[in-house]
């Protein structure tokens, strides 16, 4: 007779051969009894059919968690065969399915991305980063998340000029080009900056599909060649912030080489020097010299050392990186680093070289014998000593000052180009033949400079020029002072002379730097003959006498 209740553990279900059978077989008696409905035979061992139908028409229902799955066959059936356990134990092994896919899946898309997309990124110290910022400005108008980046200038006259230009935001940014999807993405460091402009580090990272890649070259190629032809037929001016080389404003327009009158053949000898020196790599290589070149400018102020310098890159199509060596914010290690890092085609003018040979506190004291009492002539630059004593900084050095120019880390192929109006304190170290190989007086105005001048300003009324030249022959003026008078007089040749003749022959006690300036040339209108036209035009000529009085009082 079959028990009422039968304990489940008594019974080790398992499905046999084609799954259509059911065995079933008595292990042990235990105490938990349960209901169960239908009839089994008490027998140890007994075989059912598995037929579902039969099984239900037998009042057999195979119960999940009673049989023990083949999965946990490793495990003792007391276990296996415990829903509870097999219950957990698929959950668990449901999660690390999953958990395999994601890990699966992830991988694949790192994989993927891999062999699928193509990455390039930029960032902010690169010479390129500034070109595709301005490329992206130029291009990806139709971005919506923009950031401005704002131009500010203030003329000496007090002008302000402000432009602002547009710039995709940090963050993401689709777009397309050439028919190529591209991401764009800024991001901007928050933790680090750049301490040198304070701004923070940046980077750029472009992707696009594989495929795709070339596009990335043809991009740069376009980035580069807009930022180029924006400066082309400009002299870049390069300032030093912290250890970098900074453009400084926009770049200018090239000065014309003439436009900067020096002694007869003096700066067509310099211009050819260069020339030369530029189509010489080989034969320096060869020879193993330093390939540089180094130029001495000395001379009063205001004779157009540094005009030369400007005009002269713009001849030779170079920029310019400007040093003052009197700043006192000027270390030997930053002027060293600066000399180590000029960017291609720039020539290289240290201003007021002098500054370098000015006593410093504490520079008598190292006992540096050789040039000192040259370098106690150095009065004039007290200022900066001072300042530099104030900040805690240490100027340049004469020693730092030879290291930059020609130490180990001086760079190959180097214009330098130094100036100084007082010759004489330089110490021979500086000026000897490998840091300077060509020497150049630039000084007050020659005769014949006096002549070019004046043809410049009145060209078509040379027949004056050798008026002009004998009155102001032997007035020793500055080629600055000498542009200051022909800006006064600009209108007028024949009066440039009138005017020449009191600057030459200044009324006693009167200097001519201080002279006021005579009264303005007679206008050339007849009132009584010309009716009204002519009153408008008298008026015409009232403003532009106002406008050049204005001139003469700021000069
Ligand atoms: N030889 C020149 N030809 C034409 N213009 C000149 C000449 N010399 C000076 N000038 C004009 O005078 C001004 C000052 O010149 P610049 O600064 O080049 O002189 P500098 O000799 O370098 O003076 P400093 O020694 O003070 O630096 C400029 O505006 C420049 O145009």
């Amino acid at each position: 007779t079959p028990p009422s209740t039968f304990d489940v553990s008594d019974f080790n279900c398992e499905l046999q051969g084609g799954s259509d059978r059911l065995s079933v077989h008595r292990q042990s008696r235990s105490a938990a009894r349960m209901p169960m409905p239908g009839m089994l035979p008490p027998s140890s061992a007994l075989s059912v059919s598995a037929d579902p139908s039969s099984l239900a028409s037998s009042g057999v229902t195979p119960t999940i968690g009673t049989s023990k799955p083949a999965l946990l066959s490793f495990l003792p059936d007391w276990l296996a065969c415990n829903p509870y356990f097999s219950a957990g134990f698929g959950l668990v092994g449901v999660g690390a399915l999953l958990s395999l896919v994601r890990t699966g899946l992830q991988s694949g898309l790192v994989v993927g991305r891999r062999y699928v997309l193509t990455t390039l990124e930029i960032p902010s110290k690169d010479h390129s980063y500034q070109w595709v910022m301005q490329w992206l400005i130029h291009r990806h108008r139709q971005a919506r998340h923009l950031g401005v980046e704002t131009t500010y200038t203030k003329s000496k006259s007090g002008h302000v000029q402000t432009s602002f230009a547009f710039v995709p935001s940090p963050g993401l940014h689709y777009m397309t080009y050439n028919g190529a999807l591209i991401k764009v993405e800024r991001e901007r460091e928050k933790s680090v900056i750049d301490l040198n402009t304070g701004t923070p580090w940046e980077t750029l990272t472009l992707t696009t599909f594989a495929p795709w890649r070339g596009i990335f070259s043809e991009l740069l190629s376009e980035a580069r060649d807009m930022a180029l032809t924006k400066e082309e037929g400009k002299t870049i001016i390069y300032n030093s912030v912290g250890q970098d080389w900074r453009p400084f404003g926009d770049p200018k327009r090239i000065r014309p080489f003439s436009s900067v009158v020096l002694a007869e053949n003096v700066a067509e000898t310099i211009l050819r020097d260069c020339h030369e020196f530029l189509d010489s790599s080989q034969w320096y290589i060869e020879r193993g010299i330093p390939y540089r070149r180094g130029y001495l400018l000395w001379g009063p102020p205001g004779c157009g050392k540094s005009s030369f310098v400007m005009a002269l890159a713009g001849a030779l199509h170079y920029n310019i990186c400007v040093l003052n060596v009197s700043d006192p914010f000027l270390t030997d290690d930053r002027l060293q680093h600066l000399l180590a890092t000029v960017p291609p085609r720039a020539l290289v003018l240290l201003e007021d070289i002098d500054g370098a040979i000015t006593p410093q506190p504490g520079d008598l004291d190292e006992g540096e014998e050789g040039d000192t009492k040259k370098r106690e002539k150095g009065g004039h630059h007290s200022h900066a000593a001072a300042l530099a004593h104030q900040f805690g900084t240490r100027r340049v050095s004469f020693s730092g000052l030879l290291n930059a120019l020609d130490g180990v880390a001086a760079t190959e192929e180097r214009i330098i180009f130094m100036t100084t109006n007082r010759y004489e304190v330089l110490p021979d170290a500086l000026i000897r033949p490998g840091r300077v190989d060509m020497k150049v007086f630039v000084g007050l105005a020659q005769p014949e400079q006096l002549r070019r001048m004046y043809v410049r300003f009145f060209p078509g009324h040379e027949s004056f020029a050798d008026e002009f030249v004998r009155v102001l022959k032997d007035t020793p003026l500055t080629m600055a002072e000498l542009q200051g008078f022909f800006m006064l007089v600009r209108d007028d040749p024949q009066g440039a002379i009138a005017y020449a003749q009191r600057i030459a022959h200044p009324p006693p006690g009167q200097h001519p730097a201080t002279e006021p300036p005579p009264p303005p040339p007679p206008t050339h209108t007849h009132p009584h003959t010309h009716g009204h036209h002519d009153h408008e035009h008298k008026d015409e000529k009232t403003v532009k006498d106002q406008e050049r009085e204005r001139e003469r009082e700021r000069v």
